[in-house]
């Protein structure tokens, strides 16, 4: 949903960045005729292929410096995202325009989504060229880029970041070929659906803001809070059950092979000076001052999405109320089920109905801290490596790294160009 927050707006140079191998090279295919109409329509075009992965980045800063008003980006959501990040970075007031060819093109659905028919090459120049502006809040996400914890990057995203299943996901579409188009997250989808091992996360949501519902309205603020405390508890139960379980396990590795018995040691005191490394980095976010915090969740769940738009995953309603200029995140948290629950949630999210479903949480908040529990310090680097896949996080469909992570709404900073119904 967008509310009306709009002005008009003129482009003097319009910078172009296109992916030639999104959706399998439809972009590149397209360019010369998109490229006959543009200059039609614009005195000034600087325009730039991509080379390779990130390079985004580069060529949309190269614009800003050849002093380009508007960036049109001829792509998916990955290559909307870098450019984006360019544009707010350099805290100039630059337009951002998009002609949606990507394999999921989930940022540009909500923009378009009053447009019946299926728009051609024209109708998007026209848009752009009539240049109705409509201010979007975005997300800042701290995340780390690597298993081994030694890198963090800071980056902002228009749509949707997530965590857990649709990460993983999101991880092997990326490194699949994509020659199935939309059906390639139908099938890692599938695959990644029946391996998931939903680990236990530890998530706290900041400036909490419940929408009104008549649930919501009967609990106190009492009441919810002891329901919290001991869903708390079951679940520190859980995982000190869990915790006895991975001891035994160890031990009797330990008892199997004497020679990976002191590694194992060295790597455990290895893993408990990174623990205090990690949790000194997390105990310093910095959100704590600024928000009213809502109490800490432990939860073993299939997904924690937060959404300034709606869609994901190539058409999934993840967050059907965001409003892209609310100041505040839509928070989904859905819970580990079984299977076939889990496909059943997601069939639900096509529509947005999912929100409903018995365990799933929709709230909003004004920022979010997702971190790993202890536990996962307990193992060897080999297993935590590996249960780390689970800690995977997604920003508009590229896997971009690992928990502990933050993230914050940072309101009003990009100017999108949309479509407008004519009167
Ligand atoms: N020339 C290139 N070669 C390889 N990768 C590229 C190139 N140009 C851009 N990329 C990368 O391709 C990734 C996917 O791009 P993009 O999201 O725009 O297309 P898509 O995957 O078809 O669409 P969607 O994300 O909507 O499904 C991005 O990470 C981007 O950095």
């Amino acid at each position: 949903m967008i509310k009306n927050q709009k002005s008009t707006w003129t482009t003097t140079h319009l910078g172009v960045v296109v992916n030639p191998t999104s959706s399998k090279g439809k972009a590149k295919k397209m360019w010369p005729d998109i490229h006959k109409e543009l200059k039609k329509n614009f005195k000034k075009i600087s325009f730039y292929f991509t080379e390779r992965k990130r390079d985004g980045f580069v060529k949309s800063r190269k614009l800003i410096e050849e002093g380009c008003n508007t960036i049109l980006v001829i792509s998916g959501d990955g290559l909307i995202n870098e450019v984006a990040n360019e544009i707010i970075k350099s805290q100039k007031k630059i337009a951002l325009a998009i002609i949606p060819i990507g394999t999921g093109s989930d940022t540009a659905k909500p923009i378009y989504q009053s447009m019946q028919a299926k728009l051609k090459i024209k109708d998007f120049i026209r848009i752009i060229k009539k240049g109705d502006l409509q201010v979007y809040d975005v997300g800042k996400a701290k995340y780390y880029t690597t298993k081994a914890m030694d890198t963090r990057e800071e980056r902002y995203f228009v749509n949707i970041a997530s965590v857990g299943i649709t990460a993983l996901i999101c991880s092997k579409v990326n490194k699949s070929s994509k020659k199935l188009g939309a059906w390639s997250y139908a099938w890692s989808c599938c695959q990644t659906t029946i391996s998931y091992s939903f680990p236990p996360t530890l998530y706290t949501i900041f400036d909490q803001k419940d929408f009104p519902t008549v649930e919501n309205k009967q609990k106190g603020k009492e009441e919810k809070k002891k329901e919290i405390e001991i869903e708390i508890k079951k679940e520190e139960e859980i995982e000190e059950e869990e915790e006895e379980e991975e001891e035994e396990e160890e031990k009797e590795e330990e008892e199997e092979e004497e020679e990976e018995e002191k590694g194992e040691e060295e790597e455990v005191e290895e893993n408990e000076k990174e623990k205090e490394k990690t949790s000194q980095i997390g105990s310093h976010w910095g959100m704590e001052e600024k928000y009213d915090i809502s109490p800490t969740q432990k939860k073993k769940i299939a997904l924690f999405a937060m959404g300034i738009g709606t869609f994901f995953g190539g058409g999934m309603m993840v967050c059907p109320k965001s409003v892209v200029n609310d100041g505040y995140f839509d928070c989904c948290v859905a819970p580990s089920v079984s299977l076939k629950e889990t496909i059943q949630l997601m069939i639900q999210m096509r529509s947005g109905s999912h929100i409903k479903s018995k365990g799933v949480s929709y709230t909003r908040g004004k920022g979010v801290k997702l971190e790993l529990p202890k536990s996962i310090w307990k193992l060897s680097e080999k297993k935590r490596k590996r249960e780390l896949d689970s800690y995977r996080i997604e920003l508009e469909g590229e896997d971009v790294g690992f928990l502990p992570a933050k993230f914050e709404v940072v309101p009003k900073a990009l100017n999108i160009i949309v479509y407008k119904i004519e009167n």
